[in-house]
């Protein structure tokens, strides 16, 4: 790695609105730098997460080095791809802080669109430099200089600096490589000063414990080195320091102004901190600033569906968050749920992955409940807090086409439905971003789900007044849908204080076996009745299958 002087090193993030072409382009760059080999099959080569790969959407910032050849240099380009989705920025917010400048990829048909502005003003706040690259030129309906005017007057970039291509057919794509190495700084560090480096990212890996993704503010960490934690004030040996190329790759070395990954025996998750300072022992140093944390927008309970595998899903959500700090968690326990956690999510899409995460990556059983907003109630004994709509901020003409609203909303109006909603009634052509504004009063009240006269306490929401009896009905039928017939009557209800606003009611289930049949089948049956009971939980005499929560959170969701 001593080959790579500063001068010759470019640390850039490519960030743009979702599926306007990142991750292709990354691909692309990976190819033209003989990164990987050119063939058919590269799709989105640094997704490698399995959620990723299902959704063909970035949920994880990934990092790769790649070596290039320029004019008779040789040049290391620290390459590091990040999600698109709103629920995903903060992943942006600190990829950002190992980067000197971005390709900020616009779509040559869509145009600017909100993640754009979100992550050129990321960039912009960064000081770094903006590329523009307008990628999907080969569509019929690219209009690319439209969208070079929309650049110029939004972000004040001059329209010749924008960067015409096709990252799928690779039209145009060395340009990029070219203008990353002429207009992107070299970072600003130095090598003869004592180890001062930014842990950025981690994982967890069951076998090597956790890896953390280093950038290099100053001097050099080798193979055998002694580094203290600045957070934890604990020491270490480093056992391998590498780059992702885009897999592990260890050099025994890495020099301040690079980019890539280290292993120093921390074995628990509270040891790796993202944003913490790593440095040599006995040379102490000023710790980097860190990152802002994360400000949570939904939250939701987590249980582990056997109490028996608390412990595991306690081990597998440190892991996970070790890969996602930007997921809160508290610990929390439920009547009818048992021990769990109350965790915090950047929006509705975030838990998703999260859920699938676990499932997948660690194999965890997991039940969700509903997901809540935090409010602050003013209690009071005569009136109820007052309701407000959303309130028009401004309006900003992008250009003849398009425009920028911005309004103040009650958070719950957004996370449940308002995203759909937009989309379906715009036809696809609207986007939407969001930030917290803070709180505001509102009209709420607290509505319980009952069965046969008990409160089910994970179902429990803070509903708006006016949405209280559609929002209760539906979960009263979902309910229905889901729930097992049992040996009794079951009324389903949803309740505000004593007041009932919806009712169903599931009817008595009557046996099958009653009426003959075959003795395997029955036998069957019954094991499989067995098993399902496993994952029942009581709410009074009601059997409730852990599924059934699960369903009526998507119920919620969708209305
Ligand atoms: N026609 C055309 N399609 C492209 C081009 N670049 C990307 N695409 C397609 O656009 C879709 C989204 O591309 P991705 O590279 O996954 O986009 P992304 O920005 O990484 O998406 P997220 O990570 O989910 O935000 C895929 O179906 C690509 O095949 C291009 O230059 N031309």
């Amino acid at each position: 790695m001593s080959r790579f002087p500063v001068e010759n090193i470019r640390n850039f993030s490519i960030v743009a609105h979702v599926d306007h072409g990142k991750s292709t382009l990354a691909d692309r760059l990976l190819e033209l730098t003989g990164t990987i080999d050119k063939t058919k099959n590269n799709k989105q080569v640094l997704d490698k997460l399995q959620v990723e790969r299902e959704r063909g959407i970035t949920v994880k910032a990934q990092t790769a080095s790649l070596f290039h050849n320029c004019e008779g240099k040789q040049y290391l380009l620290n390459l590091i791809d990040t999600p698109g989705h709103v629920d995903f920025s903060y992943e942006v917010s600190r990829s950002l802080s190992a980067c000197q400048g971005v390709l900020l990829v616009v779509d040559a048909n869509e145009g600017i669109q909100a993640q754009t502005v979100a992550n050129f003003f990321l960039a912009f706040e960064a000081q770094l430099s903006v590329i523009p690259v307008i990628n999907k030129i080969d569509l019929k309906n690219a209009d690319p200089e439209r969208v070079e005017n929309q650049i110029e007057k939004v972000f004040d970039i001059p329209s010749d600096e924008c960067i015409k291509i096709s990252a799928k057919l690779g039209t145009n794509v060395e340009s990029v490589l070219q203008a990353v190495i002429e207009r992107i700084p070299p970072p600003k560090v130095h090598r003869k000063n004592p180890l001062r480096a930014l842990v950025f990212d981690s994982t967890f890996d069951q076998y090597r414990g956790v890896i953390a993704n280093v950038a290099l503010f100053d001097g050099v960490v080798s193979k055998g080195d002694k580094i203290v934690s600045a957070h934890t004030q604990k020491t270490y040996e480093v056992s391998e320091v590498g780059v992702l190329n885009p897999n592990e790759q260890p050099t025994h070395k890495l020099y301040a102004g690079q980019v890539g990954y280290l292993i120093a025996g921390m074995k628990n998750v509270t040891e790796a901190q993202i944003g913490d300072t790593l440095y040599l022992h006995k040379q102490p140093v000023e710790p980097l600033p860190g990152f802002k944390s994360a400000k949570p927008m939904v939250f939701a309970g987590m249980y582990p569906v056997d109490q028996s595998e608390y412990n595991n899903l306690k081990s597998a959500i440190e892991k996970l968050t070790l890969n996602d700090s930007s997921v809160t968690v508290h610990r929390d326990s439920s009547l009818a749920l048992g021990a769990g956690w109350r965790l915090g999510f950047l929006g509705l899409l975030h838990m998703e992955v999260f859920n699938q995460r676990l499932e997948q990556e660690y194999n965890a059983s997991v039940i969700l409940t509903t997901p809540t907003v935090p409010y602050k109630a003013v209690l009071s004994s005569s009136k109820l807090i007052k309701a407000r709509r959303a309130v028009q901020k401004n309006m900003i003409f992008i250009d003849q086409n398009r425009v920028m609203l911005k309004y103040l909303f009650p958070l719950n109006e957004i996370v449940v439905d308002f995203y759909d909603s937009l989309k379906s009634l715009s036809s696809g052509y609207a986007s939407f971003d969001y930030e917290d504004a803070g709180y505001q009063t509102a009209e709420l009240v607290k509505m319980d789900i009952l069965l046969n006269g008990n409160t089910v306490e994970e179902l429990v929401t803070v509903v708006h007044k006016d949405k209280a009896h559609s929002i209760g009905k539906a979960i009263c039928e979902r309910l229905k849908d889901s729930l097992p017939r049992q040996l009794f009557e079951i009324a389903i209800q949803a309740a505000i204080g004593s007041k009932i606003i919806a009712r169903e009611t599931l009817p008595i289930f009557k046996n099958i076996f009653q009426y003959g049949g075959d003795i395997t089948r029955k036998m069957k049956l019954l094991k499989r009745q067995a098993e399902g009971k496993k994952k029942l939980r009581k709410i009074g005499n009601v059997e409730v299958p852990k599924d059934a929560f699960i369903k009526v959170l998507k119920t919620q969701s969708s209305k």
